[in-house]
């Protein structure tokens, strides 16, 4: 199984999900993050991760990686691109150089996984893939990784189709940033009036990969206490831009109403 590593991949390989798995990682990050894992596991079990650095905006090094995989392992059954992210930053001061980054490591990366995967092993053998993505129905803050993460979503329904997989995008809510000014703020929005925990999105994935959902393909499921199916996470600034009704009665009504001079009867 192969995985990017973060705090989703951590959950996925605690569940024992992966009993031999490929831990693919940055930097000298996936080193430490494999042993520290590797120790939780008992003797008892077979399951082991492995580090191997790629950067997924690099479609070689993606080859490479799955190359390496199944020479290590001879297989490969599940795909989760649980990798990426975004920087914060209003979407008018976003670079198009900041912007293609992001799109690179969300989607680009995603699609070269998905692919190298496919080419290398699924396309002869079959396999599950899963997309993680973020819950942005509505709107989301960042154009540019909202861009990212609503493109996975069509592809993902595409190559379920072309290429008869077992194929998901998990769209999950905040979950691993508890304290920050922006988890706090949504939290008001979400209908579980919590965010979710990474213990709340393992499952999920675990459920898509398992045999009971053998004939469930191309979905998104969201993880999000609720919070695609209710208003934005985004707060609406205040300001005086939009186009002012045509003059007349109810113009007039309204411009009462929203003064506060009018008392409604209900
Ligand atoms: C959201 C809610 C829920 C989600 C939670 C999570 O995702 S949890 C996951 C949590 N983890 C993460 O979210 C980590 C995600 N981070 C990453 O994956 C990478 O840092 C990256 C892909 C954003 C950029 O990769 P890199 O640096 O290798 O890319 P590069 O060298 O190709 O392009 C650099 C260009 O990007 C721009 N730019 C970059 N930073 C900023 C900024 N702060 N400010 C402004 N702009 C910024 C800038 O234009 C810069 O070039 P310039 O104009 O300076 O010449
Ligand atoms: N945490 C949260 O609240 C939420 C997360 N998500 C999304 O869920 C997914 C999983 O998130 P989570 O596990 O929490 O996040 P983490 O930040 O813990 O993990 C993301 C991992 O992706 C790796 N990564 C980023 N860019 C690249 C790249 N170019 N090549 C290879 N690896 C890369 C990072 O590597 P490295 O550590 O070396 O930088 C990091 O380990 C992400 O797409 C995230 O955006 C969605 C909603 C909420």
């Amino acid at each position: 199984m192969a995985v990017r590593y973060g705090l989703l991949a951590a959950g996925l390989f605690r569940r024992r999900v992966a009993i031999a798995a490929d831990l693919l990682a940055l930097g000298g990050h996936g080193e430490a993050a494999a042993e520290e894992l590797n120790n939780t596991f008992s003797s008892m079990s077979p399951a082991k991760v492995t580090p191997i650095q790629c950067n997924i905006r690099n479609e070689d090094e993606v080859e490479a990686l799955v190359k390496s995989t199944l020479s290590l392992y001879g297989n490969i059954d599940f795909l989760v691109n649980g990798g990426g992210g975004q920087f914060a930053s209003p979407s008018e001061a976003i670079r198009g150089k900041g912007c293609n980054a992001v799109i690179d490591a969300n989607l680009t990366g995603t699609f070269y996984c998905c692919k190298a995967v496919y080419n290398a092993w699924m396309k002869e053998h079959g396999g599950v893939i899963v997309n993680i993505t973020v819950a942005l129905r509505n709107g989301f803050s960042g154009m540019h990784s909202e861009a990212a993460r609503a493109a996975v979503n069509n592809p993902t329904k595409t190559l379920a189709l072309e290429w008869g997989l077992v194929f998901s995008e998990t769209a999950v809510a905040n979950y691993g940033e508890q304290g920050t000014m922006m988890w706090l703020k949504i939290i008001p929005q979400i209908p579980a009036k919590r965010s979710a925990v990474p213990e709340e999105i393992s499952p999920a994935v675990c459920f898509v990969l398992s045999p009971a959902a053998s004939c469930i393909t191309g979905i998104t499921l969201a993880v999000d206490g609720g919070q695609s199916l209710y208003s934005s996470p985004l707060e609406i600034p205040d300001h005086n831009r939009w186009l002012s009704p045509r003059e007349g009665k109810n113009s007039e009504m309204l411009r009462k109403l929203l003064s506060g001079k009018f008392k409604p009867k209900l």
